[in-house]
């Protein structure tokens, strides 16, 4: 059994990262850190934990959490993590950060995309990427996982096996995205109210989104050289879940038979991607509360691109269900250990 600690538990990311763990054997967790509920039940702040949970909000001292835990989750707002961590930290304990701070290699592009100063660069090269499904021997060894983004998550896993298999051409991909309203997280914000989002579907961050630099290093280490891609997310009226579809130019005429093959080749073996039977189309609601991603394709003849669509649940796959999955590669558990939830319908 071993220790974990939550710095940011009381947010969307956090909060989901609780309810797994409450269903993980191997995992008691020590620590619900917060900024604004310190010293509050944590089932004041989440009433669905009530006479699940009775510990009391803790702060964000990572120094005296690294002393009581084996594993530290940081679900928090973009630069915490990396104003936090440090070798000592390190020394004694596993971190995976759910924010972006160590995901792009780059910092100059993180700090140019992002806005802020990194506050621990030296520690970039060092973080495995934790796309469990693509980098699993690294994660397996490292004490600092990047936790992926959602929207990169469920991009990369739709489009990296064509890439891999030299059939698209990654220049001409165009992915649009849409997301539920939790994937901009707990505060409150304008945008999210419900006179803002409900019966209403909306762009926003077009050709300035930060998972945009984020997508093109992973597709770009697939392709093996540089990627620029056109990502357009919209928050749509739902509370979970992620679609994207993606279009990209064929590198030569392809059957089905083909693509699927490539599909296989990556993810026959793999547990939580199910590449769906043919003309089917990946559906949030299939994926609900799941750390599934759905993916399938299609074939457009006519102009010889192809259309390429992933589902998955943005605070399952997308954060805390990914975030377990590196933790059980991290501690040599099963890989799918608390995470054998079954997709909620409707
Ligand atoms: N929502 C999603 O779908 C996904 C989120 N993520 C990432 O997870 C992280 C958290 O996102 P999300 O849960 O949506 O955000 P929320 O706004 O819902 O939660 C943020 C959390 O961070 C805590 N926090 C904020 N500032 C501080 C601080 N200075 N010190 C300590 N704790 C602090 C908050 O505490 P309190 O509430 O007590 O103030 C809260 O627990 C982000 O980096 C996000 O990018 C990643 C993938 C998907
Ligand atoms: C709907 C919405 O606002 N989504 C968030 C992305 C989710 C998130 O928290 O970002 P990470 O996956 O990088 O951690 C956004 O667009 O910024």
């Amino acid at each position: 059994m071993i220790k974990a600690g939550i710095i940011g538990a009381t947010g969307y990311a956090g909060g989901e990262l609780v309810r797994i763990l409450m269903g993980h054997k191997e995992v008691e967790i020590k620590w619900y850190g917060s900024r604004s509920y310190i010293d509050k039940k944590y089932y004041e702040v989440y009433q669905n934990m009530f006479q699940i949970v009775d510990d009391t909000c803790l702060d964000d001292n990572m120094e005296a959490l690294a002393d009581q835990v084996d594993v530290i989750f940081t679900a928090t707002p973009q630069g915490l993590c990396a104003s936090l961590l440090n070798e000592g930290i390190l020394s004694k304990v596993k971190v995976v950060d759910l924010s972006a701070d160590y995901r792009i290699k780059d910092v100059k592009t993180y700090e140019e995309w992002y806005g802020i100063e990194h506050k621990t660069p030296q520690y970039i090269e060092e973080a495995v990427y934790g796309l469990c499904e693509i980098n699993r021997e690294d994660v397996k060894k490292a004490r600092l996982v990047a936790n992926p983004g959602c929207y990169p998550t469920c991009s990369t896993l739709s489009i990296y096996p064509l890439i891999k298999e030299g059939l698209i051409d990654p220049n001409t991909i165009i992915i649009d995205a849409k997301s539920g309203t939790s994937g901009a997280g707990r505060g409150a914000k304008l945008d999210n109210l419900y006179c803002e989002v409900n019966e209403n579907i909306k762009a926003y961050g077009v050709a300035v989104h930060r998972h945009t630099p984020e997508i093109e290093e992973q597709l770009g280490y697939a392709a093996g050289a540089d990627v620029k891609i056109n990502f357009t997310p919209h928050l749509v009226p739902m509370n979970r879940g992620i679609l994207i579809t993606a279009y990209a130019s064929l590198n030569k005429k392809a059957t089905y038979e083909e693509v699927k093959a490539a599909y296989d080749k990556y993810y026959g073996s793999e547990k939580f991607v199910r590449v769906l039977d043919k003309d089917v189309c990946p559906q949030t609601k299939w994926v609900e509360g799941s750390n599934y991603v759905d993916v399938n394709f299609k074939i457009d003849d006519r102009t010889n691109r192809i259309i390429m669509m992933g589902a998955m649940d943005n605070l399952v796959k997308g954060a805390a269900g990914q975030a377990v999955q590196n933790m059980n590669l991290m501690f040599g558990f099963k890989e799918t250990m608390g995470l054998e939830l079954v997709p909620m319908f409707p």
